[in-house]
């Protein structure tokens, strides 16, 4: 029996992945933990993991307790950087606690970015649009973040040449946001849920690859198989791919 906690647990996600825990057989949740509670033995009750859905400023401090505390992190909240990741991978490895942090838990999700990467040297021009509920806190979405990050390394390891943009004039930043030199645009819209569409194209051609994650639900079974790997991966896994099979 895997003794999980949830940081984060009056959110959408915190409350979904409650729900998601006592409905199996092989975990049982010990803790619920939002903003005002401390992370620290006496309120994490003996978690062996703790599920982490909290707000980008804060996630960080929220791992390196739970580290402190022995408890292996699963993190689904979004915002990290390279520099926070090195920091917490150091400390895993330091402590012996595994972590697993991973921008998105969907396997619709999961499978985009790894069929982006793999397709991304096969093209001219790529683009991520990631659509939105307008409650999102962060753009572009670390999905979509780390979406333009794997195409951008394959395209490097590639050799491939710039895309091509005669953009000149974009007062209003029209052409979106550039993450590692993939344009990434952000839409927020009331109605939605969590979107991504790439964008490949070459004369004559295009390839569009899209996840839609209409529920949250859609994100439970990658959190379970998280909970479930967390302890057996040493040091700090990131992203769900691994987890998953999908190693490269
Ligand atoms: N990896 C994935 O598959 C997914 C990741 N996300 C990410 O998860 C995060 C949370 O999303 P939502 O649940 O929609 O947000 P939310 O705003 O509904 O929930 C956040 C919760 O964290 C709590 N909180 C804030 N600071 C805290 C702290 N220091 N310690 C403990 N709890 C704290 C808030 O009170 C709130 O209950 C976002 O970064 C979002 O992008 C969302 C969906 C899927
Ligand atoms: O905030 C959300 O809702 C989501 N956040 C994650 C992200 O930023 O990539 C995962 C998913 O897109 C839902």
């Amino acid at each position: 029996m895997i003794r999980v906690a949830v940081i984060g647990a009056a959110g959408r996600m915190g409350q979904t992945a409650c729900q998601a825990v006592e409905a199996v057989d092989d975990m049982t949740l010990v803790a619920r933990l939002d903003a005002d509670d401390a992370i620290d033995a006496d309120h994490l009750c003996g978690a062996d993991v703790a599920v982490e859905f909290t707000i980008p400023a804060h996630t960080e401090a929220n791992v390196h307790a739970l580290l402190d505390a022995g408890v292996a992190p699963v993190v689904g909240t979004t915002g990290w950087d390279d520099a926070a990741l090195e920091r917490v991978r150091e400390h895993a490895c330091a402590s012996g606690v595994n972590a697993l942090i991973a921008p998105n838990f969907a396997i619709s999700a999961v499978l985009v970015m790894e069929f982006a990467r793999q397709a991304a040297r096969y093209f001219t021009s790529a683009e991520v649009i990631e659509m939105h509920h307008p409650n999102k806190l962060d753009a572009p979405s670390g999905t979509a973040a780390q979406t333009a990050q794997l195409i951008a390394q394959a395209r490097r390891d590639a050799g491939a040449a710039p895309m091509p943009d005669a953009t000149q004039m974009d007062p209003d930043g029209c052409r979106g946001g550039m993450v590692a030199g993939v344009p990434v645009h952000a839409v927020r819209l009331a109605g939605l849920n969590a979107h991504e569409e790439v964008l490949f194209g070459n004369t004559g051609e295009q390839l569009v690859l899209r996840s839609d994650c209409f529920d949250r639900s859609s994100f439970m079974p990658g959190v379970l198989a998280a909970v479930r790997a967390v302890r057996n991966r040493p040091g700090l896994t990131h992203g769900l791919a691994p987890v998953l099979g999908l190693e490269h």
